[in-house]
């Protein structure tokens, strides 16, 4: 589902494939409402002709002047135009319905296809993300679809109806007036195709307007944005991806403003000749007043119903081009291959192995693994150390099954976690990631999330936070656990008003440790950097916390500070994507290798004097 060529245009077939899912999206959505709205837009495209056919009773009536029949004439025209505005505003609330309920499915199949996903790379893929993007559109409209169908509709009844009153009146003229319309179909179907073929273009652009408004408008770059100054240098880049954007939208605006004039100047064109054709005749004897005034009628109205079909021909044709961004993503698969027959996880007795890792994250980028073999044994602490960039944090998301290995293998208890169904391995770890989401939800559902079943017994989120030293900082937040941890809202979950609370980022780092307490019980244990913001005695006072959430427990922990790491059964350095050394702490300074040289200069830094220059200041 990568690469931007995909957004090419679908077949026919593929989108007819498109619009039957979405009738029966908006179908299970609410059918009485389409079917009530289908009935009052009916009832709409018959008024036209029948207020054509009495206006023109009307006329004839008066030129013969039969005045008694025209009171009768004129209530019914009076009852039918009332019943058509009556009609008009049921269609507009009908159809507003429709689209909000038919929105609420295609939002929510969207939104479960994308959780689906089993692995990260989509969510990396700029196509993926232009896709989205408008796949979210289509999923935030997909009433329009009944809309434009309608329309087209009932301008055919529309259609039918005059087009038997034009028959009668002059044959040639119903047939120059349909054939008028067809290069007009043909003209706007190409343009629709140009249309979204140019979204799909601008969809970077837009994506990195967005993205640069979003930043100048979020509490996350604001402080860099005032000190460094960066206000004309940002709004400079939105305003140049708004204009090369826009740049493309007018060249497709112009294109269309041309089209559609010089089709609109073919269509008077004909309804003058008509008109000129129906005086002479009427000079000649051959119409009546009242046969003129339906003759005129009848080229408007079929000529305008015909616009309106072809407009809505074309824009159910780019309609579906966007909805085929939806049905891709709705219908792709979970990204990483499924086993077909998944196998039982066991627990974990021996442990995780690698076994010749590579891994990439694309064909067209460098090597990070390159060759990794490692033993996580049962019941041990591994921890990963090395220089930035080193891999560690990549072999960690390949431990959760996020990516596969380009190559070799990942083993749990010697079975391939490939052949294990991804949430029956990722319900069995457990993780404090170093990039770990602050979300904009209370206290207590933000440490929730490490286990939302567990959570629902709220002594449980209470002991995590307690485990994690975060109980005190919560409990004395104003509305205790239920304070937002957010300024941007300004109620919670259960909708009360609230004032949010915003956390340090050590105390941060705790809630995002409790969600780890919380799912202690897992059997594998992932811990990357989970003190990075720590003061020096939260993190002396944490890392005793995780030495006893770990003991007996298999566990993986990343981190830059070896003092914090010294006690692992097993330290592993990466470097150049392959495992430099291993061993004990004691083992590895004795071996005099990377470890050592980090660990030394690291404890050095501490006890080192100050410089002469810092000493003199
Ligand atoms: N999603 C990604 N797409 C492409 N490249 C990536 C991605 N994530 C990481 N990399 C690259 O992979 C390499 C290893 O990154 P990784 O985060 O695993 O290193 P690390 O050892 O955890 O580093 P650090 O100590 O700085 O946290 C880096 O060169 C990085 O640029």
């Amino acid at each position: 589902m990568s690469g931007r060529r995909q957004g090419a245009t679908p077949t026919p077939r593929v989108l007819a494939g498109c619009a039957a899912r979405a009738a029966g999206t908006v179908w299970r959505s609410a059918p009485l409402h389409v079917l009530g709205y289908a009935a009052v837009t009916l009832v709409g495209a018959a008024v036209p002709v029948a207020v054509a056919w009495l206006t023109k009773a009307v006329l004839d009536g008066l030129a013969q002047h039969r005045t008694s029949a025209l009171l009768g004439l004129a209530v019914t025209i009076a009852v039918v135009t009332t019943a058509a505005a009556a009609a008009a505003q049921a269609a507009q609330y009908l159809r507003a319905e429709v689209d909000r309920r038919a929105a609420v499915h295609a939002k929510d199949e969207l939104f479960a296809a994308v959780t689906r996903f089993t692995g990260l790379a989509p969510f990396e893929s700029p196509a993926f993300l232009d896709r989205m993007r408008l796949a979210q559109q289509s999923a935030a409209n997909p009433g329009r679809l009944v809309d434009t169908a309608t329309s087209a509709v009932r301008s055919a009844v529309t259609v039918a109806g005059f087009l038997g009153s034009l028959v009668v009146i002059s044959p040639v003229f119903t047939v120059l007036v349909l054939v008028s319309a067809v290069p007009a179909l043909l003209v706007e179907l190409r343009l629709s195709r140009q249309r979204v073929a140019m979204l799909w273009r601008i969809g970077p652009a837009e994506r990195r307007e967005l993205f640069y408004a979003q930043l100048m408008s979020t509490a996350d770059a604001a402080k860099e944005i005032r000190l460094f100054d960066l206000g004309a240098f940002l709004r400079l880049r939105m305003l140049t991806e708004l204009r090369a954007a826009n740049a493309e939208r007018r060249r497709m605006d112009r294109r269309e403003f041309l089209v559609q004039t010089s089709l609109s100047g073919a269509s008077v064109g004909v309804a003058g000749a008509g008109l000129v054709w129906a005086i002479l005749a009427a000079g000649r004897g051959q119409l009546s007043v009242g046969d003129v005034s339906m003759f005129v009628a009848a080229v408007a109205g079929v000529q305008s119903a015909l616009n309106v079909m072809v407009s809505a021909g074309v824009m159910a044709h780019e309609q579906l081009l966007t909805f085929h961004h939806h049905v891709t993503i709705v219908t792709s698969g979970p990204g990483l291959p499924a086993p077909r027959h998944p196998r039982p996880l066991p627990r974990l007795r021996r442990g995780v192995e690698l076994r010749d890792v590579w891994f990439r994250y694309s064909d067209d980028l460098p090597w990070v693994l390159r060759g990794v073999d490692l033993f996580i044994p049962h019941g041990r602490t591994v921890a990963l150390v090395g220089h930035n960039g080193g891999g560690k944090s990549t072999l960690v998301k390949l431990l959760c099954r996020f990516y596969d290995p380009t190559r070799g293998s990942i083993l749990w208890d010697g079975v391939d976690i490939r052949d294990v169904a991804p949430e029956a391995l990722r319900a069995r770890v457990g993780a404090v990631f170093q990039d770990f989401v602050a979300y904009e939800l209370t206290a207590a559902e933000n440490i929730a999330v490490g286990d939302l079943a567990a959570a629902r017994d709220r002594a449980r989120v209470e002991r995590a936070a307690r485990d994690a030293g975060v109980h005190d900082t919560l409990a004395a937040l104003p509305r205790g656990y239920r304070t937002l941890l957010s300024r941007e809202f300004a109620a919670d979950q259960e909708g009360e008003e609230t004032d949010g609370v915003l956390l340090s980022g050590g105390q941060w780092q705790r809630v995002a440790l409790a969600r780890a307490f919380l799912r202690s019980d897992r059997d594998l244990m992932i811990l990357d950097e989970p003190s990075s913001g720590l003061d020096p005695e939260a993190e002396y006072e944490v890392h005793g916390r995780l030495s006893t959430l770990r003991a007996g427990r298999t566990s993986v922990v990343v981190s830059h500070r070896l003092g914090a790491v010294r006690d692992a059964d097993r330290i592993v350095v990466l470097a150049g994507g392959v495992v430099a050394e291993q061993g004990t702490h004691a083992a590895l300074l004795a071996e005099g290798g990377t470890y050592a040289r980090l660990f030394t200069r690291q404890a050095d830094g501490y006890r080192a004097e100050p410089r002469p220059a810092e000493a003199s200041r």
